[in-house]
C-alpha cells in the first residue's frame, strides 16, 4: 500500500494564499477591529500612567473621571474583540466550507488505480483527524494567532511612543522564547506528518481487522491481530509523544520569557527614572503594557504551533488533491462517438511479473456489441480494466472515439467509458440518491425509466418508501440481484459512450440472466459495448466474438463464422451446450 501524496510546504502555502485572496476585504475588516481593540486596551495603562505622573496635583472626582474613562475603553475593547471573534471564525467556517469541498472533489476525481494502490485508512484520517484538525486551527488558533500579532503590533508601537528605552525591554525574552520557539517550530511539520501516518496506518489495520473479522475467526487469528493493532496503536502514541514534547519545551520558554519582560521592564523602569529619563507614571504604563504585550507574545507562539501543525495537516489534505491532478490532460482531443481501438497492448501489473496480455489487437465500431470470451486467467477482466483506462497499458494504446486514453482527465475517461463488474457497492441513501450520484439533475420519471429498463422498477415500487426508501447496509439492506440491477441502472443514467460489462449480469441466472440480456440489449442500442461473458448465450447474441487465452486474442469473428470455423469457440459452444 502506498500513502497518499502530501502537498510540498510551497503548495500549501498557495492554497492558502488563494483562500487569502478570495477573502481579502473580510480578512482586512477584521484585522482593522482587532488593531481597534488592541488600541483600547492601551487606555488603562495609560490613565494610570498619568494619574501617577500627576498624583499631588489631581482631585478625587478627576481620577474617578479618567477611570471610568478607562472602563469605558476596557468595555469597547471587550466589545471589539468578541465582535471581531465571532466574525472570523464565521470566515473560517466558509474557508473550511470550501476546504471541504475540494477536498470531496479531489477524492471523488482519484483514479480508480490510485485509490487501489493507496490504503484506506490513509484517505480515512485525511478525512476525519485532519479536516478535525483545520478546523479547531481554523475556529480557535487562527483567531487567536491573528489577534495576538495585531496585538503585540499595536502595544509595541504604543510603548515605543511613551518611551523608546522602555520598549527595549522587550527584547531581553527573545534569546529564550526565541531558542524555544525556534527549536519547536522546526519540528513541528515532521512531527504532525509523522502522527498523521501512524494514524492513518493505525485506521488501515482497525479497517482490515474489520473487514476480515471472519478469516480472523476461522482461522484463530486473534491474538495475531491483536498484536498487530497494539503495535499500530503504540506507534500512534509514540507519535503523539513527540507532538507532546514539543509543547514541554515551548511552553516553558513561552513562560519564561513572560517573566522576564515583565521583570526587565521593572528593572529597566527604575534604572530609567533613576536617571530622570522617564516619570514615574511612564514606568507604571510601559510596565503594564509589558504584562499586557507578553501574553499575546505567549498565545502567539503557542497557538501558533497549533497552526504549523494545522498547515502539516493541510499539507495532507491538498496533497490528495495532487494524486489526481498529476494526470495529463488532452481531453480536447476527445472526439466524439464510441469507436475502440486496442493498438498493440501488452500489460503486466508489476514490473517485475510476468506479462499478462501480449500485443493485443481489437477494433470495436461504434454501436457495436463485442462479447470476450475465455478461460479463466485468460486475461478477459486485465483487458476490460484497460479499455476503461482504469489500468494502462505497459505497451500499446487504447483510443476511444480516436484519442488515446491515457492523454484523458479522469474525469473526461469517465464520461467516456464505465464498467460495471460484478462488485458494486449502495451508499447510504435513498434510492434516488444511489441513482442520482451519476446524473445530478436526473428527475424521478428519468429514474424510473432507468429502473424499467433493468428490470427494477417493480422492486423499487414494493419498497416502503419507493424512491425515498433509505437503502444501504444500515438501513436496508439490498440482495446482490437488486444491488447490481442498481448498478446498471446508474449506468444508464451515467450514458457513458462505450460500457465495458464484466460478468456484470453473472449473478442473474437461467431465465432471469437471458431476460437481462435482452434489457441490455434493447436499453444500449447505438452505445458501444465489450462484455466479458462467461455465459456464451450472451457471447451468442454480441454482434462480435473474441476469444482470449493466456493473455491473446486467439480468435475473432461474429458468433456465426466462430461457431462454422470449428476452432476455441466452437469447442466453448459444444461444451457449453452439453452442460447446459
Ligand atoms: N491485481 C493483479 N495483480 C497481479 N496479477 C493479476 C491481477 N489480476 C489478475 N492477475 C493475473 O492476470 C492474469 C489474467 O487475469 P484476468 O483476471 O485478467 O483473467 P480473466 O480471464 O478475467 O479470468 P476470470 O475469468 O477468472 O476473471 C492471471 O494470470 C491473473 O493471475
Amino acid at each position: 500500500m502506498r500513502e497518499l501524496p502530501i502537498a510540498s510546504p510551497a503548495h500549501t502555502w498557495s492554497v492558502l494564499k488563494r483562500i487569502g485572496r478570495t477573502r481579502r476585504r473580510p480578512a482586512v475588516a477584521v484585522i482593522l477591529l482587532y488593531a481597534l481593540a488592541a488600541a483600547s486596551s492601551m487606555a488603562a495603562p495609560v490613565v494610570l500612567g498619568a494619574i501617577v505622573d500627576r498624583i499631588d496635583g489631581i482631585s478625587a472626582s478627576t481620577i474617578n473621571l479618567l477611570a471610568a474613562a478607562a472602563l469605558g475603553f476596557v468595555l469597547l475593547q471587550t466589545f471589539l474583540t468578541w465582535i471581531s471573534r465571532v466574525h472570523t471564525r464565521r470566515l473560517a467556517e466558509k474557508v473550511m466550507r470550501g476546504l471541504r469541498d475540494d477536498f470531496i472533489a479531489d477524492s471523488m476525481r482519484l483514479p480508480v488505480r490510485r485509490i487501489e494502490g493507496a490504503s484506506a485508512g490513509d484517505l480515512l484520517t485525511r478525512a476525519t483527524s485532519d479536516v478535525a484538525m483545520l478546523n479547531r486551527a481554523a475556529q480557535f488558533a487562527v483567531p487567536e494567532v491573528l489577534i495576538a500579532a495585531v496585538t503585540v503590533a499595536v502595544l509595541a508601537v504604543g510603548l515605543a511612543v511613551i518611551n523608546p528605552l522602555l520598549a527595549l525591554s522587550l527584547l531581553v525574552a527573545v534569546p529564550i522564547t526565541g531558542a524555544g520557539g525556534r527549536w519547536a517550530f522546526k519540528r513541528v511539520r515532521s512531527v504532525t506528518l509523522a502522527r498523521g501516518s501512524a494514524q492513518s496506518r493505525l485506521a488501515d489495520a482497525a479497517a482490515s481487522d474489520v473487514a476480515g473479522a471472519g478469516t480472523v475467526e476461522t482461522y484463530r487469528l486473534e491474538e495475531a491481530r491483536r498484536e498487530n493493532l497494539r503495535a499500530n496503536m503504540d506507534g500512534t502514541w509514540r507519535a503523539v509523544k513527540r507532538e507532546m514534547n514539543l509543547r514541554s519545551v515551548l511552553f516553558p520558554s513561552v513562560d519564561i520569557g513572560m517573566i522576564l519582560t515583565v521583570s526587565a521592564g521593572v528593572a529597566v523602569g527604575a534604572f530609567l527614572h533613576s536617571r530622570d529619563l522617564a516619570t514615574l507614571g511612564e514606568v507604571t504604563t510601559g510596565v503594564l503594557l509589558l504584562k499586557q504585550i507578553s501574553e499575546p507574545v505567549a498565545a502567539m507562539l503557542i497557538f501558533g504551533q497549533g497552526l504549523l501543525s494545522a498547515s502539516a495537516s493541510l499539507s495532507r489534505v491538498t496533497g490528495v488533491g495532487e494524486a489526481g491532478a498529476a494526470e495529463p490532460d488532452d481531453s480536447d482531443a476527445t472526439g466524439p462517438g464510441g469507436d475502440v481501438e486496442v493498438d498493440a497492448v501488452s500489460y503486466r501489473y508489476d514490473d517485475d511479473s510476468a506479462l499478462v496480455l501480449h500485443d493485443v489487437d481489437l477494433k470495436v465500431k461504434e454501436g457495436e456489441t463485442l462479447a470476450v470470451v475465455g478461460a479463466s486467467g485468460a486475461g478477459k477482466t486485465s483487458l476490460a480494466r484497460l479499455v476503461c483506462g482504469i489500468d494502462e497499458p505497459t505497451s500499446g494504446r487504447v483510443r476511444i472515439g480516436g484519442a488515446d486514453l491515457s492523454g484523458l482527465t479522469t474525469e473526461a475517461r469517465r464520461r467516456k467509458v464505465l464498467m460495471v463488474t460484478q462488485e458494486h457497492h449502495i451508499f447510504l441513501g435513498s434510492v434516488r440518491d444511489n441513482l442520482r450520484l451519476v446524473d445530478a439533475p436526473a428527475d424521478d420519471a428519468k429514474i424510473l425509466a432507468a429502473l424499467e429498463a433493468v428490470g427494477a422498477a417493480e422492486w423499487v415500487a414494493g419498497l416502503p418508501d419507493g424512491l425515498d426508501t433509505a437503502i444501504g447496509e444500515r438501513d436496508f439492506p439490498v440482495g446482490p440481484a437488486e444491488a447490481q440491477r442498481l448498478a446498471l441502472a446508474r449506468v444508464l443514467l451515467a450514458d457513458p459512450d462505450v460500457l465495458v460489462l464484466d460478468e456484470a449480469t453473472s449473478l442473474f441466472a437461467g431465465g432471469s440472466a437471458r431476460d437481462m440480456d435482452r434489457r441490455l440489449r434493447e436499453s444500449l442500442r447505438g452505445k458501444t459495448v465489450i462484455a466479458v461473458a462467461h455465459n456464451l448465450s450472451t457471447a451468442v447474441s454480441a454482434d462480435r466474438v473474441a476469444v482470449m487465452d493466456a493473455g491473446r486474442v486467439v480468435e475473432a469473428g461474429t458468433p456465426d463464422e466462430l461457431r462454422a470455423a470449428d476452432g476455441d469457440f466452437a469447442r466453448l459452444w459444444r461444451a457449453w451446450n452439453q452442460e447446459a
